[in-house]
């Protein structure tokens, strides 16, 4: 309710205003039948065409001017709901930009779609439906009740007695379905994450002949949806004919009793007439009212859900004191000083007591068994996460006094997984700098060993890129992304696994031109491949998160048992 509350204070203007014309609205339609008691008891019953004239020409006035102030309510009504999902969706996005790596995974890629479209839509389509007809409602009914009551106390016990009869009906729907409404958003993010499995997996899964235990599983999540959605609507189904013949029963007492009081002469036929009216009115609204006070509880799961992703404290933020600026060169341009780190939740680190040192214009190279904790180092080198002990530097200064956006300037990454964003290549080139002049991108290009294959593109640096660069090879894809951390001028590039897609050849040309046109930088390459590293500066050998040698690559094959079985297991296979 917090960020509800929020963004009616903010827009107090807008709201008070889409309040003020549905009121508006509320008073025409509540006129409408006062006039039709007098257009029949002193117009028609009277004979009286000047009477008929005159309260039919009100008639038509307030009509259109209740229309008129209906229509702009309602357009005030959906502006507000749109800027609400706006604003939501923006915060969202900062939230989700803010998180660290390990926040951001445990809520989940899927749950982050569905809480930024379904959820926000729910809200929007609640909003706008409690201002235009719950808001009126008490309003309405109680106008209606005091304007019955001065024409027949009787008429407005009647009307009473029904409305108590919709209100009970109302609170045990809103009990049976609370709970049916709030399983439903998460059956929804259960949805989102097979289908964006099956989707994105679709190769795998051909591929391994898949697709009928892809199917079940899939169609399990649908069915545990539809479930809840059929039992959802069963009880809806249920409520409208018993409306219905509420709205009829009443109808039917209303001109029973009036029938009869006014053969008493207790009421006049306009006075039935309007009686009538109001009550159906009544109904109407409080029907209305009561079914969108049915969908309250996914509403309010769906709003429960934007709190908790949005109250979440990002474990990594900028330093609360006035940030520092890292120190000029000739500072090591970045000091691993005794580094430990743990997952949340790991029982043991994954990173112990690191200490290395990154200089500039020099090759440092990362190499280890899988999971041995290579892009766990890079991630944090970006902070993606905070380190539990020990510092990291750059130029001098602790990451976590430096500002998050300020670190990341001065860090080019090429990440294992590379990805590309939708729109061309020029686009995606400059993304770490958008003033890039194309003479820059084509050498970066051509560092990355790129540029032959974008030069033989019809478009070349306006080339389309598919979402996530699917209509690239891998090792295109490979090429660009380095090519674009290339684009951005910087104190740290950082290859996490950069070059495992491409062909020896390739990889030894983009290095012999990294190494020749790339000097300034400290580059930190994590590798796989001995072959990659050979000429490295120096190589850092990783064993379950543990530094077990460090030198050039001859100095390791002397003193480091685990690299020297590394490279000889990659000689063998090459042999072989
Ligand atoms: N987000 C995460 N949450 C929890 N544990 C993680 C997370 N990311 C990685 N790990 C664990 O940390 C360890 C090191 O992972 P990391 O990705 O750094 O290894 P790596 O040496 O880069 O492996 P590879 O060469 O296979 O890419 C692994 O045991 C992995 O399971």
């Amino acid at each position: 309710m917090k960020y509800l509350k929020q963004f009616l204070m903010r827009h107090k203007g807008k709201t008070a205003l889409a309040i003020l014309l549905l009121l508006g609205q509320v008073v025409g339609t509540l006129l409408i039948p006062a006039l039709v008691a007098d257009i029949v008891d002193h117009g028609i019953l009277q004979g009286s065409m000047n009477d008929v004239l005159r309260i039919g020409m009100w008639m038509l006035t307030v009509t259109i001017v209740s229309t008129g102030i209906a229509a702009f309510g309602s357009w005030i009504t959906s502006d507000l709901s749109s800027l609400f999902g706006f604003e939501m969706r923006s915060l969202l996005l900062q939230k989700s930009q803010a998180l660290s790596l390990q926040q951001f995974e445990a809520v989940g890629i899927s749950s982050m779609i569905t809480r930024t479209t379904s959820d926000i839509i729910n809200l929007q389509r609640t909003m706008g439906m409690v201002l235009q007809m719950v808001v009126p409602a008490p309003i309405l009914v109680l106008v209606s009740i005091i304007m019955t009551t001065i024409v027949s106390p009787v008429m407005a016990l009647i009307q009473l007695v029904f409305m108590a009869v919709v209100l009970v009906l109302a609170a045990i729907i809103l009990k049976k379905s609370n709970a049916l409404s709030s399983s439903i958003q998460t059956k929804l993010d259960r949805i989102n994450q097979v289908v964006r499995e099956t989707v994105t997996g679709v190769r795998v899964i051909r591929a391994f002949g898949n697709e009928k235990y892809e199917e079940s599983r899939s169609g399990a999540a649908y069915k545990e949806y539809a479930d809840n959605m059929i039992r959802l609507n069963r009880l809806f189904a249920v409520i409208t004919p018993v409306v219905w013949l509420l709205m009829g029963a009443l109808m039917a007492v209303i001109l029973g009793v009036g029938g009869a009081l006014s053969l008493g002469g207790g009421m006049a036929v306009g006075q039935i007439t309007a009686v009538a009216e109001y009550s159906i009115l009544t109904m109407a609204y409080l029907i209305m009212a009561a079914s969108v006070l049915t969908t309250l509880p996914k509403a309010r799961a769906s709003l429960e859900r934007l709190r908790v992703l949005l109250d979440t404290k990002p474990t990594v933020s900028d330093p609360s004191h006035t940030p520092m600026t890292p120190l000029p060169a000739p500072y090591e341009t970045v000091k691993f000083d005794h580094v430990s780190f743990a997952y949340e939740g790991a029982e043991e680190p994954v990173i112990h007591d690191l200490t290395f040192t990154l200089r500039s214009g020099q090759t440092t190279a990362v190499i280890g068994s899988t999971g041995s904790g290579k892009s766990t180092l890079a991630d944090l080198l970006l902070r993606l996460h905070d380190i539990q002990s020990g510092h990291i530097l750059l130029r001098g200064v602790d990451v976590r006094n430096l500002s998050q956006q300020e670190l990341r300037e001065q860090i080019g990454f090429v990440p294992q997984k590379a990805f590309l964003f939708s729109g061309t290549i020029a686009e995606n080139l400059r993304m770490g700098r958008a003033d890039a002049t194309d003479g820059e991108l084509w050498e970066a290009l051509r560092i990355a060993q790129a540029e032959d294959f974008v030069k033989k593109l019809p478009k070349g640096l306006g080339s389309p890129v598919a979402q996530g660069g699917t209509n690239f090879s891998g090792g295109q894809r490979q090429r660009l992304a380095i090519a674009r951390a290339l684009v951005k001028k910087v104190d740290v590039l950082i290859f996490d696994d950069s070059f495992s897609a491409l062909d020896v050849r390739t990889d030894a040309a983009l290095r012999r031109a990294l190494t020749q046109s790339v000097t300034a930088p400290a580059k930190l390459i994590i590798a796989q491949r001995v072959s990659t590293i050979l000429n490295a500066d120096q190589i850092l050998v990783l064993d379950q998160g543990r530094p077990v040698g460090s030198g050039t690559h001859h100095e390791l094959l002397e003193t480091c048992p685990t690299y020297r079985e590394i490279a000889e297991s990659q000689m063998q296979k090459k042999e072989a």
